[in-house]
């Protein structure tokens, strides 16, 4: 039900593999992505710098926290986020976020363009270097994969290229604390906001897919192997021709780690249902604005 792709197939027949792409895309919105170049070595190193950090105590995270910017970048805590939505329980997880890594004299910083703004750090040896090692690479792949999904929807395959020359990209870790007796949510049921996730995890079992009307579903674990899914943003600028999945993590058995990389379009860029995808269903939207329309949701109202 979830394909895997071959990465090398992009370079030797990227008609085929942009074609296996699109089926995925239209279908349960997932696939497995294996034989990419971003290396087990830069992975573990990743995991393993996010543990140091998840390992601090509370109050030296605290001080990073997501609720003191207003650009999405920092730690987020265990019970503050409901994917599900606001009536839900709260997740069993905790997060830290990374956008794209600008100076604070960036003159996108300075004028204060939506979040547009500095990266936030802990103090710990070769986390900002592996990270942005990491973020780079699934920057590089996400953008490329791109170039598919333009050759899927018989465009150009540099369609998309301008709208993601300075992306409102978030690389995110994530950490779930072992359950005793499986109550609660890791994740609520969601779907993605943007336009493709590369997730990461460590094996442990608890992410399941709902496609539409389907039962939900566990996602095989592929050692290495990317899961790669469309998020709502590409959903609505495919005027719905692409669909993106609800999605949970289950309570697991034991701790669970993954990283998530979130491609989303430079804020400026207009969302607009692309050419030849039929009649518009949608409005047209800047990217920053339905981001922050979705974060929005996603945070619960101060008390
Ligand atoms: O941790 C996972 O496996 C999935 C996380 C996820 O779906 C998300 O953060 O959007
Ligand atoms: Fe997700």
């Amino acid at each position: 039900m979830i394909p895997v792709l071959d990465w090398q197939r992009f370079e030797a027949d990227s008609v085929g593999f942009a074609a296996e792409l699109g089926a995925a895309c239209r279908g349960s919105g997932f696939f497995l992505l294996q034989n990419h170049p971003v290396t087990p070595a830069l992975i573990d190193a990743t995991f393993d710098t996010a543990d140091t950090f998840f390992a601090l105590d509370p109050a030296e995270k605290s001080a990073l926290s997501i609720g003191l910017n207003d650009h999405n970048r920092g730690w987020v805590g265990q019970g503050h986020e409901k994917l599900a939505g606001a009536h839900s329980p709260a997740d069993q997880k905790e997060a830290f976020n990374i956008g794209l890594d600008l100076a604070p004299d960036d003159a996108r910083v300075l004028a204060g363009e939506p979040f547009r703004g500095v990266n936030v750090w802990p103090d710990l040896d070769g986390f900002k270097d592996t990270t942005l090692a990491y973020f780079d690479a699934c920057l590089d792949l996400s953008t490329a994969l791109m170039q598919a999904v333009a050759l899927d929807l018989q465009l150009l395959r540099a369609h998309f290229a301008p709208h993601f020359t300075a992306p409102l990209a978030t690389l995110r870790l994530l950490h779930y604390p072992a359950s005793q007796n499986g109550a609660g949510i890791g994740a609520g049921a969601h779907t993605d906001y943007g336009a493709l996730t590369l997730l990461m995890t460590d094996g442990e079992a608890g992410l399941q897919v709902q496609p539409r009307g389907q039962d939900w579903t566990d996602v095989p674990h592929v050692p290495g192997a990317f899961i790669v899914n469309i998020g709502d943003c590409l959903m609505r600028w495919t005027n719905d021709i692409y669909i993106s999945t609800p999605h949970r993590v289950l309570p697991p058995r034991n701790q669970r780690r993954s990283i998530a990389f979130f491609l989303d379009p430079n804020p400026d860029t207009l969302v607009e249902t692309l050419p030849g995808t039929g009649t518009p269903r949608y409005a047209p939207i800047t990217g920053a604005d339905y981001l922050r329309m979705r974060l929005d949701a996603t945070y619960e109202p101060a008390q």
